[in-house]
């Protein structure tokens, strides 16, 4: 069931920055919990100088922030509502609007301390002592004004130095992970996508080729999902790591720029969009006849507009030295963002203007959604079925008072706008099959941990042993060379030496050839005069087959490791597979779901209806006893009520010729009083004029008839008019009348007369040349 919801509208104020207080600029708003007025003192300066033309007044919202107030504290106050319902099947947006660089970014992405240009003064002040002391007796923030400058020095906003400020998008997804883990028997599917309009034009900030200039979306719109971004791509969440890094892709992706308001300046609205879905197996399914599961999706909108400027501000700023070198184009580029800016906000505050007054115009207000592509991509979160949340965020300075003061107004007319709220829940029998994946999928996942957790040590492992077995190798080798050099400094007596110095050499030579194959660089230390110099004994032999034995083994452990890491890119492999796979059966699952519901809709209104003709049929059965009778009785009466409708047809067509012949005869002025001749005869008629036909299909009959036959006046002799009455026909005898054999006996009666009968509207009444003799 749908309710109603006014958009909830904020208030935040930004504390002032280091330009500002350098420009001894002051806070000139009171904030009381709810509402904000201009403080009495600059209300007063307003109106002298003529930039107030009536005394101020308050404006209320749902929160009113302080400077001082973090992110944090307002993600709690009015976000984290928005993204927990977003788990129940509600749609959502939060959006910042205001001034260029009144906070919007700061809002809804957060701010790094390096960043953070407020937070770059505080370090300033918390830093030096000193500076600290000065920069507070300078700064408007501290004081209401610089008259009361050495008598009331106010608290200070301060927000904590060195910790960074995340924003309400980041705050929002932590608390979505939080909470998903909240809630074990649902299974959830997060999707992401993100874009930007920068000069009307629509960008995927996560497309591949948006590090280049991207490509130009177009905005296409479906009768049930309404507008949508064509092309733009969605990506599968698994963690809140992966959806961070698609934010952070997105944020290197879109379009900044340093101007006189602000050194990090969005050129562009963007919106990150999450879609949160939501699947409850059932426990006792095979009873519930709707379905086995139970599915919520939602939308979750993040949106940071680009803040409206003064063109002059950006002039100005050329004008100053450090935009002085830049060049004229960067300007013009600046100048055409801009007005792009300007014009989309201008076309938001038309829609909010319309949707404001829809409720007190009783007619259907037409609301321009199609005006700017911002509108209709925002058009289900204004007027829609979403949960809306507004921040305005407002420059608190006296030199930006007209800009706070548009802002503050568009929030005042976007609260008392109503949105149609309904959590999207269905059920569907797909269940098993998601389950079915899902299972895989976490298999797989573990399948995957324990093979990288078990591979790694393996590989470790085997790194060891082989580790291991190049020193012991080493330590054998260079052993045998200090043997060999003995021996050689005390030869053995009866040893026929050259044939065992061969043998070694050989030996040692083949091993020392294999293990350069394999790069060990120790053993080409080993010069290759003091390997010829070698010799061979019964220790060397037996240390030479071990370390022969524990090369092979060397060699195996490298198989294995290579094989582990076959089996793991395998393993990824799948995993992605896997994905795709479950990508594609969500898709399609909704896809069926849509359908089942249209057919569900479609059933039930034939069913209904059915159901309405065969009480209908009862009801009428009943009344007339119907039912009672026999086949063969109701056979009868249907041949009688065909019977009945012919014989009504037949009367009404016979009287309204019948009217058509008295108007003729009684027309003095055409027609003559008396019959000039009284024809008998037989008459065959075509029954295939344009009224007859609804008496039957043509058809020919005959009938007698007895017919007076008028001179018209008019035409004289030409002319005839003739009429004829029988019990079953009564029709007007019009046009050629063809005689047959019956010559100037006029008195006599006819036979037979062939009569073309039908309706003829021109001429009327004229008579054939060749009949004219016998009239
Ligand atoms: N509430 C706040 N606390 C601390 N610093 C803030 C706050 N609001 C804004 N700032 C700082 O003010 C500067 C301008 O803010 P930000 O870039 O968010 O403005 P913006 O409204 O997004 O401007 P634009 O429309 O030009 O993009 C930034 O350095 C930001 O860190």
């Amino acid at each position: 069931m749908s309710r109603s919801e006014n958009i909830h509208v904020s208030l935040r104020f930004r504390p002032l920055n280091t330009r500002e207080i350098d420009d001894y600029e002051s806070s000139i708003w009171n904030i009381s919990k709810n509402s904000v007025s201009i403080k009495p003192e600059y209300a007063q300066i307003l109106l002298e100088s003529k930039r107030l033309t009536r005394p101020p007044k308050g404006y209320t919202y749902n929160h009113c922030f302080a400077p001082r107030d973090s992110n944090q504290f307002v993600y709690d106050a009015i976000g984290k509502r928005v993204v927990l319902a977003s788990l129940e099947g509600y749609n959502g947006t939060i959006f910042a609007y205001g001034q260029t660089g009144s906070g919007k970014t700061f809002t809804m992405m957060g701010a790094d301390e390096d960043e953070n240009e407020v937070n770059e003064e505080r370090k300033i002040l918390n830093a030096t002592p000193s500076l600290k002391k000065d920069r507070r007796s300078v700064s408007p923030l501290f004081r209401p004004s610089s008259s009361f400058q050495k008598t009331t020095p106010a608290p200070p906003a301060i927000i904590p130095v060195g910790i960074k400020d995340k924003g309400i998008i980041s705050l929002a997804l932590d608390d979505l992970f939080a909470n998903i883990k909240k809630f074990p028997e649902k299974t959830y599917f997060l999707t992401c996508s993100y874009l930007e309009i920068y000069n009307e034009q629509v960008f995927d900030l996560l497309s591949e080729s948006a590090q280049f200039k991207g490509d130009i979306l177009s905005i296409n719109e479906d009768p049930t999902k309404g507008f949508y971004v064509k092309g733009l791509s969605e990506h599968v969440i698994n963690s809140i790591e992966e959806v961070k890094s698609f934010l952070e892709k997105g944020e290197s992706n879109r379009k900044y720029a340093a101007t006189a308001m602000n050194h990090h300046s969005s050129r562009s609205h963007t919106i990150f969009r999450l879609n949160v879905t939501s699947v409850t197996v059932l426990e006792n399914f095979e009873n519930d006849e709707n379905g086995n599961s139970i599915t919520t999706e939602s939308v979750l909108n993040f949106v940071d507009l680009a803040g409206s400027e003064r063109v002059s501000n950006l002039q100005q700023d050329v004008s100053s030295d450090n935009l002085k070198k830049k060049a004229k184009n960067s300007l013009d580029t600046l100048v055409t963002e801009g007005k792009h800016i300007n014009t989309s906000l201008f076309y938001l505050c038309q829609v909010i203007h319309r949707l404001s007054e829809k409720d007190t115009i009783k007619s259907e207000t037409h609301i321009p959604y199609r005006n700017s592509n911002l509108t209709k991509i925002l058009r289900s979160s204004l007027g829609g079925n979403s949960l809306t949340c507004i921040i305005c965020t407002a420059t608190p300075t006296l030199s930006q008072f007209e800009m706070t003061l548009s802002t503050l107004r568009f929030g005042g007319i976007a609260k008392t706008i109503t949105n149609k709220v309904e959590a999207n829940v269905t059920s569907n029998k797909n269940a098993e099959l998601l389950q079915a994946y899902q299972h895989d999928i976490e298999q797989l996942k573990k399948d995957l941990e324990i093979a990288q957790q078990g591979g790694k040590a393996k590989i470790d492992e085997a790194i060891q042993a082989k580790k291991q077995l190049e020193e012991r190798i080493s330590k054998l080798i260079q052993m045998l060379l200090n043997q060999s050099r003995n021996n050689i400094q005390k030869p053995v007596s009866g040893i026929s030496q050259p044939s065992s110095r061969d043998l070694w050499c050989k030996q040692v030579g083949e091993l020392i050839i294999d293990f350069r194959l394999e790069n060990h660089d120790y053993l080409n230390k080993i010069n290759e005069s003091e390997t010829n110099q070698l010799r061979f004994d019964d220790k060397g032999s037996m240390a030479m087959e071990r370390m022969k034995s524990m090369h092979i083994e060397l060699k195996n452990k490298d198989t294995q490791i290579q094989e582990l890491k076959d089996c793991k890119q395998a393993l990824i492999d799948s995993k992605a597979n896997l994905k795709n796979d479950l990508k594609k059966a969500l898709t399609l699952c909704k896809e069926l779901s849509d359908k089942k519901q249209a057919y569900k809709v479609k059933c039930k209104k034939l069913h209904k209806h059915n159901k309405n003709l065969e009480q209908r049929l009862n009801l009428i059965e009943k009344q007339i006893g119907l039912e009672k009778l026999s086949s063969e009785q109701l056979q009868q009466l249907e041949a009688f009520f065909f019977h009945s409708l012919d014989a009504v047809k037949n009367a009404r067509f016979r009287k309204k010729y019948e009217n058509k012949l008295s108007l003729i005869t009684h027309q003095e002025s055409t027609i003559a009083e008396s019959p000039v001749h009284r024809v008998n005869g037989r008459l065959f008629c075509h029954f295939g004029g344009e009224d007859l036909t609804s008496s039957g299909s043509d058809s020919e009959s005959s009938l007698e008839f007895e017919t007076s036959f008028y001179k018209n006046k008019k035409f004289g002799e030409r002319s005839f008019a003739a009429s004829f009455n029988s019990q079953d026909i009564s029709a007007l005898m019009l046009g050629s009348l063809i005689e047959n054999d019956y010559e100037d006996s006029p008195k006599k009666d006819l036979s037979k007369v062939d009569v073309n009968v039908g309706l003829r509207k021109e001429p009327l009444l004229e008579i054939p040349q060749n009949s004219e003799k016998w009239l």
